[in-house]
């Protein structure tokens, strides 16, 4: 069985998993539902309301009589993942998409993307801006469902939004450019909301386990501090110790792939090496930042940054107009013959800035 459990709000559409019905738990609810943002938000716009639930970890089960509206779909659990594929070598897969297609009205983004994501892997997803790299992410973490086109996930496929946390398998965790924090809750909040919501968990044990976490993303002192309170850079370490935490109180730990959106748009470079740094580190070796077993089994970011491809990928997948033209290892980058990648890498990717790519022609 596969789980996306991992997934923030995924669990909106669960009604009957066991969870934490603690008066703290409904509290995180009623002041997360009741920020201005929020409501505002979900009123006005119901595109935006997928991204906001997408961007932060796992809540798993949100107990609420307001969780309907908040619902990504009305699909039946049954309808989540199905059609076990052939076992066809291919075990260490993870994630595959394969001939995924995505328009948003009449605007083709996603024209046949195929590729697979494998066990132990660090994959990056470059391409011009607008080529349809996020949308790619969403897909894969089952936020968006391809017009034409299969995802499966460890060999399974998925049929429609992933709204369900009694599968299990797998964990997706999608860490958003903007970091999205909840601006009402405090920083051990944001961290430990999984935790809060849907583990056994004492209070003190979660922010025992939540100042681990800081701590493994440097940061310490700052549980009680607001969103609002942290600079940027601080903002996506938050973001990225609320994407790695989990209930370390469980018997076994799911595997998990991260999709990070552009982590460090909008850091400057210092900051920015600390966040792909981090990235490593909670992947590499089987051991996650706080010396524990790791759970993080591969990971996948977008970006246009150079040091990010530098410093935390393995693997590139280049996307140009909603097709994969090159997939080669990092080092490759530089020395392809494919026309296309030489016109980026004449730029030596030290003046790396594939936006610049929507000229090209192919
Ligand atoms: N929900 C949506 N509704 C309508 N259009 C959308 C939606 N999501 C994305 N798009 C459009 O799809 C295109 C691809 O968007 P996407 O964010 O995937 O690109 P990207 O490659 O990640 O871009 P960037 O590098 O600038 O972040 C854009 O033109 C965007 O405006």
């Amino acid at each position: 069985m596969v789980s996306l459990s991992t997934n923030p709000f995924f669990s909106l559409t669960t009604q009957n998993a066991a969870s934490r019905s603690s008066s703290s738990s409904s509290s995180l609810y009623s002041r997360f539902a009741a920020s201005t943002k929020f409501n505002s938000f979900h009123a006005n716009n119901k595109d935006h309301r997928k991204v906001v639930c997408a961007c932060v970890a796992p809540p798993t089960n949100f107990k609420s009589e307001d969780s309907s509206a908040l619902r990504f779909n009305g699909s039946s659990k049954s309808e989540q993942l199905s059609t076990l594929r052939e076992q066809d070598g291919d075990s260490d897969v993870l994630i595959e998409c394969r001939d995924v297609y995505k328009s948003f009205g009449e605007k083709k983004i996603l024209n046949g993307v195929s590729f697979k994501i494998r066990h132990g892997e660090a994959v990056g997803i470059i391409g011009p801006s607008g080529t349809g790299k996020s949308t790619v992410l969403k897909i894969i973490a089952g936020l968006l469902i391809p017009d034409k086109g299969e995802v499966y996930i460890r060999g399974r496929k998925r049929v429609g939004l992933v709204s369900d946390d009694e599968l299990h398998g797998l964990r997706i965790g999608l860490v958003f450019q903007s970091a999205a924090l909840f601006d009402s809750l405090t920083v051990r909040e944001n961290v430990g909301f999984l935790l809060y919501e849907h583990s056994s968990m004492p209070e003190d044990q979660i922010s025992e386990v939540v100042k681990e976490t800081l701590a493994a993303v440097g940061l310490k002192g700052v549980e009680n501090r607001l969103p609002s309170e942290l600079s940027g850079g601080m903002k996506k370490r938050v973001a990225l110790a609320r994407s790695i935490i989990y209930d370390n109180s469980k018997d076994s730990i799911e595997p998990e792939v991260l999709l990070y959106d552009e982590p460090t748009a909008g850091l400057d470079p210092i900051a920015s090496t600390v966040v792909e740094d981090l990235i490593r580190s909670v992947h590499i070796k089987g051991q996650d930042a706080r010396g524990k077993p790791g759970n993080i089994a591969s990971y996948v970011v977008v970006t246009h940054q150079h040091s990010t491809i530098k410093r935390a990928i393995d693997r590139l997948v280049f996307l140009h107009k909603g097709k994969i033209v090159w997939e080669g290892m990092t080092h490759e980058f530089t020395t392809s013959t494919n026309p296309i990648v030489q016109q980026v890498s004449e730029h030596k990717l030290s003046c790396l800035r594939i936006r610049s790519l929507g000229a090209i022609n192919m």
